[in-house]
């Protein structure tokens, strides 16, 4: 990718049950994030992280005047906000904008702002559907929710988010998917995205899924964000994660992913926009997993073995 990589740092962990993820970007920064893109052969800048008040500050307040629950709902609309904007800025400034969560939550903040100017399609690398809403969701954690809450779905009170953005659903594609919640299997089924399951991938191979997930995510748009769940791989391999599911990709096939799709954006310059999420330092190992953040980063802007 020729562009300049903006990298924003989004340390938010008020989306998770599991404190940590706010360390997410200091651990993928530490991982050489920005040397591994320069090797890659792209100019990166680091615009520094969000702001954002620690969890202890504030009340979840669960008693929102929302059907169900929504823990730190005005506070993920805050920072989801600000995001959104240096999404947007990033991009009219003709910068591509890398960012570095904080739990999955910071997808709703990149998605809207990269869908601001431009139809949006979008890849969605988690082993989770995120697809949860407010009445639907088991747990309250708002890191379930921001595919529903990018499309519009779900009461999420008066919240900006109810005003969908420029993404279709039929622009959407899963990749690698194993843990879904029984109301949330209804929401995905009856949607009209598409779900490539870990089956799919035994049995065609990750780069036939991540062709045809790509087709699915540049049919009828202008773009395609990349979202990369790091519960995606394998826990055995990258275990600092606050809901590792076993079966997960292996450490091969997330490379072989994230390299389709930068061949892809080599011919057709697709990727608008990308995150990379849910990397906890306090239950990694060894900055295993924001190493292995770092490097699917590089591998998706085009770092090659040869
Ligand atoms: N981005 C994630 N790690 N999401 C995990 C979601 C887990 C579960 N489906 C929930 O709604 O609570
Ligand atoms: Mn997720
Ligand atoms: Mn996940």
């Amino acid at each position: 990718m020729a562009t300049t990589v903006r990298i924003i740092g989004a340390p938010m962990d008020y989306g998770a049950d599991r404190r940590g993820v706010d360390m997410g970007p200091s651990a993928i920064r530490y991982a050489e994030v920005a040397d591994r893109l320069s090797d890659a052969g792209v100019t990166a800048v680091d615009d520094g992280d969000l702001s954002i008040p620690r969890a202890e500050e504030r009340d979840p307040n669960t008693d929102e005047p929302i059907e169900g629950t929504a823990k730190f709902l005005r506070e993920v609309e805050d920072v989801c906000t600000r995001l959104e904007e240096r999404v947007a800025e990033t991009l009219a400034d003709g910068e591509f904008p890398l960012v570095l969560g904080g739990d999955h939550s910071v997808a709703i903040g990149s998605m809207r702002g990269s869908a601001r100017e431009a139809d949006l399609g979008a890849i969605w690398f988690d082993a989770h559907a995120d697809l949860n809403t407010p009445a639907t969701s088991p747990s309250g954690n708002v890191h379930g929710m921001p595919l529903a809450a990018t499309l519009g779905r779900g009461a999420f009170g008066d919240l900006s988010w109810a005003r969908a953005p420029r993404v279709r659903e039929e622009s959407i594609a899963y990749v690698g998917l194993r843990s879904i919640d029984e109301r949330e299997r209804e929401l995905v089924r009856d949607s009209e995205m598409t779900a490539y399951t870990m089956a799919d991938i035994d049995e065609r191979g990750m780069t036939a899924v991540v062709e045809d997930a790509l087709d699915v995510a540049t049919d009828g748009t202008d773009g395609v964000h990349v979202s990369l769940d790091l519960d995606w791989v394998d826990p055995k391999t990258a275990p600092g994660v606050g809901t590792p599911v076993r079966g997960g990709v292996t450490y091969r096939e997330a490379h072989a992913a994230l390299e389709t799709v930068s061949e892809r954006h080599a011919a057709e310059e697709i990727v608008r926009s990308m995150d990379v999420v849910e990397v906890n330092p306090i239950l990694d190992e060894g900055n295993e997993t924001a190493t292995i953040a770092a490097e699917l980063t590089a591998s998706a802007f085009g770092n090659r073995i040869l």
